[in-house]
């Protein structure tokens, strides 16, 4: 079943079209990464998903039901979870997350048990400081919470790691990896490597089209390029490394720096054992071997370029 369908939607701001005809879905329990460049139309989007803008042409479902422009009726489905979420600084996060689930309508038999489920998923529990004094990484996991609060079919995620340094990133990913078995995620960056950590299902936007969507592990395998690095002891080598590879059927693409070749292999899966054949039938002395894997940003890179 399908949370969320985006039927051929358009949206322009005046002369500007942000989104062309633009249409996918996002079936129950996957992680849909929206990603693209900046000013790509992910923020608005998410906007359209919300019912903050109206779309110029096209419509949104969520769990079936339309998304109107201006009645919020879907979002009782959804959750959000915005790049910097706002608090109320002199409350502690039991009390925000208490206010929270008054406002959702949720029985106060149930909220309780709700907000300490909640603040222990995002690792608060027993933190009863106001949420002045928190940093972006902690107000981005109490963000998470609040996100939750109404047990949402759809949580969405507009570019929720943009803020945070490394550690508070990979809290945040971490966290939402564990969403992602519990509730349907999208999750907007363009921080691919965010992305990747998080969904397995991706679409990406350009210059107001969805250009590729579908499945994380069969786009890098149609549209990016295994990889081997090798380090040599000596330019010698390398340089003689070089002139054998150049020409090899599977070898798409070599450069050379110094002592180092890396080399990207056409699409099939044995090129490796091929090009490691190669490598030891030389004879070659080399310090490191490493298999470079393909990433989303390979992918985004191929398929914006194309
Ligand atoms: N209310 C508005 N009025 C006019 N133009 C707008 C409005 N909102 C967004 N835009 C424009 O629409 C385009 C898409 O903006 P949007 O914020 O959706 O991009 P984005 O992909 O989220 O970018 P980023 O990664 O930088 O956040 C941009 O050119 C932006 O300037």
């Amino acid at each position: 079943m399908e949370v969320l369908k985006v039927d051929n939607v358009s949206m322009k701001f005046e002369e500007l079209t942000v989104l062309n005809h633009v249409s996918f879905s996002v079936p129950k329990h996957s992680a849909f990464g929206l990603i693209g460049k900046n000013g790509a139309g992910k923020t608005t989007t998410m906007k359209l998903i919300v019912g903050l803008l109206k779309p110029t042409g096209g419509k949104m479902t969520v769990c079936g039901e339309q998304v109107i422009y201006g009645n919020t009726k879907t979002n009782r489905l959804i959750g959000y979870l915005p790049d910097v979420p706002e608090f109320y600084g002199y409350l502690t996060p039991k009390e925000y997350l208490k206010l929270c689930g008054e406002i959702t309508g949720l029985p106060s038999s149930q909220i309780k048990k709700k907000t300490e489920e909640l603040l222990n998923l995002v690792g608060l529990e027993g933190v009863n400081r106001k949420i002045g004094s928190f940093s972006r990484g902690m107000k981005q996991r109490l963000g998470i919470a609040q996100a939750l609060i109404n047990e949402p079919k759809l949580l969405i995620c507009d570019e929720p790691t943009s803020a945070l340094d490394p550690m508070g990133r990979k809290e945040i990913l971490d966290i939402l990896r564990d969403v992602t078995k519990k509730t349907t995620v999208i999750f907007s960056s363009h921080i691919l490597s965010d992305v990747e950590k998080v969904c397995d299902t991706i679409g990406i936007l350009n210059q107001g089209q969805l250009l590729l969507q579908g499945n994380l592990s069969e786009m890098k395998e149609n549209y990016s390029k295994m990889g081997v690095r090798m380090d040599f002891f000596n330019a010698k080598d390398a340089e003689e490394a070089e002139k054998v590879l150049v020409d090899l059927p599977f070898v798409f693409k070599l450069e050379r720096l110094e002592m180092t070749l890396s080399v990207q292999l056409t699409s099939h899966p044995s090129n490796t054992n091929e090009l490691l054949k190669i490598v030891s039938m030389k004879g070659w002395n080399l310090k490191k071997y490493e298999l470079i894997e393909p990433s989303l940003e390979d992918v985004f890179l191929e398929v914006v370029k194309g």
